[in-house]
């Protein structure tokens, strides 16, 4: 070490040496730390909504108390990541065994993991102690029995995470990408879909990825809102939904200012409202060339969220940000990328495979260095982000209760009758 960092600066003094060497030695003493293997994880796992199948399994018969605590073993013993639905799961009947039905009080909006898992032991109801801990151990010789056949067939590297009805969450290559899956929906996004990716990118934060990336199945990257989220209200709870989705949208876009690792857009197809406005909180935005960036706000009687009435003109200048924000004009690929909205366009024949390249090739790069970095450049603008996501917010909870707004979503809803 001392012999290295002698040749490395041949001609300074000794003190300056010997610090250097001394400041070698522990970035090289950090560094393994990078390399320990990852620990299997043995924490107490959860659950959201319980199948009916696993109410009604062999209640009338009953697990022991011996069965419970060797399924409670198992569960520490699991090799495969059972997804945080699964999780959620069984921290629900946990809870239900051990401690009968939820009487703790709701956690805040804000505590998403907290709240998640008092929803799912909340969602039991009174279930009997006896049926949850039955319920635990059926769930738990479930998973133990699939995790050793998957292990047989799957690499390690290339599971996809259960738990999610809206999306593919899939980890890779240190790559862990989150696919929005309704395509015959052109990935529009409905109130659970929000809450799934909040969920996986959360996860996505702390798994041992380099890279995330969010993508769309199908021919579009998302139509943005699902406007249907604005049907079937009635009218004494209309003001309730806009304050929740008003709720919904600041967590919705915070956890993208916050997401602390390089997060990276891969634009399949066109890209509508709110799937367009947080593209500036990417750190990179790939774009198929038959990609679109529309965002009709105005014609739907609302106004920008995603932080886009602060990034946008910063971006782009005021002018343009007004074509795009104000009066809806949509940009083709290689328009968003002359903004500086996206950062390259591929040919839509060769987008996936030169995406996919790319990020491979830029996952391995030191990862600490990359999330760092990251941090740097955004950390700069952080609270100003938050307080315009909480501005935007507010603002379109009046907007959604406009007539304006509400005439626009009605014409959109009954098109296809006319037609
Ligand atoms: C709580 C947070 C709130 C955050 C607020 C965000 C604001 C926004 O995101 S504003 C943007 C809202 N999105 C739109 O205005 C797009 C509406 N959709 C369309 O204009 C068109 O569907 C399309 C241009 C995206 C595609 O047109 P195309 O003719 O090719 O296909 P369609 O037959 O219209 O669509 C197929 C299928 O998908 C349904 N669908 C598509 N997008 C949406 C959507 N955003 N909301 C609800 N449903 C959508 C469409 O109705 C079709 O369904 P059916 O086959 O069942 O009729």
């Amino acid at each position: 070490m001392a012999g290295v960092t002698g040749r490395l600066v041949r001609g300074w003094c000794p003190r300056a040496v010997r610090r250097l060497s001394l400041l070698l030695t522990s970035i090289l003493q950090c560094l393994s730390f990078t390399f320990l293997p990852v620990a299997k994880f043995t924490q107490p796992f959860s659950s959201l909504q319980v199948p009916a199948q696993l109410h009604m399994s062999k209640t009338a018969m009953g697990a022991s108390q011996k069965d419970f605590e060797s399924a409670m073993n198992q569960v520490k013993l699991l090799e495969k990541d059972p997804g945080n639905e699964v999780k959620l799961k069984l921290y629900a009947l946990y809870k239900q065994a051990t401690e009968g039905p939820c009487s703790t009080p709701k956690p805040g909006v804000f505590d998403l993991i907290n709240k998640a898992k008092w929803d799912a032991w909340n969602a039991l109801g009174n279930l009997p102690k006896e049926t949850a801990r039955q319920n635990y151990v059926d769930l738990v010789s479930g998973l133990s029995s699939s995790s050793d056949s998957s292990s047989q067939v799957k690499p390690e590297a290339d599971r996809e995470q259960a738990g999610y009805e809206t999306l593919v969450m899939t980890s890779e290559d240190g790559i862990t990408k989150i696919m929005l899956n309704r395509p015959t929906k052109m990935n529009a996004l409905t109130t659970q879909m929000y809450q799934e990716i909040m969920l996986a990118l959360e996860a996505a934060s702390k798994d041992d990825s380099t890279i995330t990336v969010l993508t769309g199945n199908g021919s579009y990257f998302s139509s943005g809102n699902d406007l249907t989220n604005f049907t079937h209200i009635s009218p004494d709870e209309i003001e309730e939904k806009a304050r929740r989705g008003a709720i919904l949208l600041r967590d919705f876009v915070g956890c993208f200012i916050d997401f602390p690792k390089p997060l990276v857009a891969a634009v399949n197809g066109p890209a509508v409202g709110i799937s367009v406005t947080i593209l500036r909180l990417f750190d990179l935005v790939y774009a198929s060339d038959r990609a679109t960036f529309h965002t009709p706000f105005s014609h739907l009687g609302q106004t920008p969220e995603g932080c886009s009435s602060y990034t946008f003109p910063k971006l782009m200048g005021p002018g343009k940000a007004a074509e795009m924000l104000i009066f809806g004009k949509k940009l083709t690929a290689a328009e968003a990328c002359a903004q500086g909205l996206v950062t390259e366009v591929f040919p839509d024949s060769t987008f996936q495979k030169e995406v996919w390249t790319r990020l491979k090739a830029y996952s391995k790069l030191p990862r600490n260095a990359l999330r760092i970095s990251k941090q740097m450049i955004r950390n700069h603008e952080k609270e100003k982000l938050h307080a315009t996501n909480a501005e935007e917010s507010r603002i379109l909870q009046e907007r959604w209760l406009s007539d304006e707004c509400m005439n626009a979503i009605m014409n959109f809803l009954s098109r296809k009758a006319k037609m």
